[in-house]
């Protein structure tokens, strides 16, 4: 039996939230000197089909909640889920089968594979996965992210910009419940940045991908229907169908 089995996805009937933390609590260090709380009893829900922002200050805890709700990190206290699985509830092996099968990953460090092609980067994870993918999705994602004429080059042969779409791509391709951005668009020109915040937007549109994106960026933000403002490990505002100016308000009102 392989081991995909050992984290099935979530039956359809849990599917009313695809990823959430319940008091979520993260402190790094052990002695009182170099204790850090990075997270402060975070409770948040992420509906499916949704595309949400995280914004906060430098050090205010977005990667860890991210790397929290994506099992790339182990929370002190609370829950942490995608769709119904607890991630604590599973060992190492399987958090690492989960991310493999059910999330998708688009962090700034592109982590593309030196040694394989453009092409073979996009579907390593679900040929790892054994999972056939949708050939007309998956040449959807490549005309949509413009890498058509790419597919055959190894990202050293290829520009940042180009890197970080290969990078979405491979995050996408597989549909996962869950898309998990940190910065996507940080090393971007704002062009390149453009498209692919709208690449992700019509994801999320027409496919009904969910999305959780960190960002620094307000005009990033806008793109999102929900952003989550947090500060010093807790969340301190939200806002509903954010436009730019709205983001830069609330950033303006929260002291950033
Ligand atoms: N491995 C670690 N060991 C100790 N402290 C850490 C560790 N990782 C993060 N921290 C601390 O936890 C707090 C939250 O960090 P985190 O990276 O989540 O913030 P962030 O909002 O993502 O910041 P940035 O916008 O600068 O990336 C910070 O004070 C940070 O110094």
């Amino acid at each position: 039996m392989s081991q995909t089995a050992l984290v099935p996805p979530t039956p359809a009937a849990e599917r009313g939230v695809a990823a959430r933390v319940l008091d979520a609590r993260k402190e790094y260090g052990t002695d009182a000197e170099s204790r850090v709380v990075a997270l402060d009893g975070v409770s948040v829900s992420f509906a499916p089909g949704a595309f949400t922002a995280i914004m906060g200050p430098s050090g205010s805890g977005k990667s860890t909640l991210m790397h929290c709700l994506a099992g790339l990190d182990t929370l002190s206290s609370g829950q942490a889920f995608i769709g119904g699985t607890d991630l604590a509830t599973l060992s190492d092996a399987e958090r690492t089968v989960l991310r493999r099968d059910r999330l998708g990953f688009v962090f700034q460090a592109f982590n593309l594979l030196p040694t394989l092609t453009a092409e073979e980067n996009i579907s390593l994870p679900a040929d790892l996965a054994g999972r056939r993918l949708d050939r007309d999705w998956v040449d959807t994602v490549i005309s949509t992210l413009k890498l058509g004429d790419r597919l055959r080059h190894r990202p050293s042969q290829l520009s940042g910009g180009q890197q970080q779409r290969v990078a979405v791509a491979r995050a996408l391709v597989s549909r996962p419940e869950v898309v998990f951005a940190d910065e996507p668009t940080g090393a971007l020109d704002s062009r390149t940045g453009t498209e692919l915040l709208t690449f992700l937007r019509s994801a999320v549109d027409t496919l009904g991908q969910t999305v959780v994106m960190v960002t620094h960026d307000p005009a990033a933000a806008s793109y999102a229907d929900r952003v989550i403002f947090l500060a010093d490990g807790a969340i301190v505002d939200e806002l509903a169908a954010p436009t730019r100016d709205g983001v830069l308000e609330t950033m303006k009102r929260l002291g950033e």
